[in-house]
């Protein structure tokens, strides 16, 4: 069909169209075998985020105790292999909102640091990621 449709031009609109065969052979699924593992039609591949990010193989032994120093060069620094942190996601899929989201964070803790001096950041991953010594709230009557 794609022989029959392109020969050897690069396709245009209608020639996609036109191509149903080809539409059927990218919806089907069949087995896949990644360098040597086999991946079943079917499967659900997941990257377990949490799991990487918490992983002493690629952290060091001391992945679990909270030391902002370890990214001192950076995540090259931080991690074995730094693709493995992606907080954001990785790819063209990227959190688009990665940049804005940082300098909320910023924005956000400055404050707090800065007007609550008791506040100790340590951030824990237990059901959620929370904040290990809770945070100080202050009422002010308006
Ligand atoms: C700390 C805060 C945030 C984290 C940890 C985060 C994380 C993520 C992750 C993991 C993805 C999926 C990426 C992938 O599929 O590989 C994503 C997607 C996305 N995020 Fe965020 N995000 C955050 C904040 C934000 C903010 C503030 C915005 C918008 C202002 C935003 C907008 C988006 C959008 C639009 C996508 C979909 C991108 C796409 O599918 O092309 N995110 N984010």
């Amino acid at each position: 069909e794609v022989l029959d449709v392109c020969s050897n031009n690069l396709p245009d609109a209608e020639m996609l169209r036109s191509m149903k065969t080809l539409n059927m052979v990218i919806q089907e699924a069949p087995d896949l075998n990644v360098k040597g593992i086999q991946v079943p039609k079917g499967i659900n591949i997941h990257v377990p985020i949490p799991v990487l990010h918490q992983h002493p193989d690629l952290w060091g032994a001391d992945v679990h105790r909270f030391n902002p120093e370890r990214f001192t060069q950076g995540t090259t620094g931080a991690c074995k292999f730094p693709q493995a942190y992606m907080p954001f996601g990785v790819g063209t899929r990227i959190c688009a909102g990665q940049h804005f989201a940082m300098a909320e964070l910023k924005v956000i803790l400055s404050l707090v640091l800065s007007r609550s001096p008791a506040y100790r950041h340590s951030p824990v991953f237990r059901l959620v990621i929370e904040p290990e010594h809770g945070v100080y709230l202050h009422f002010r009557r308006v």
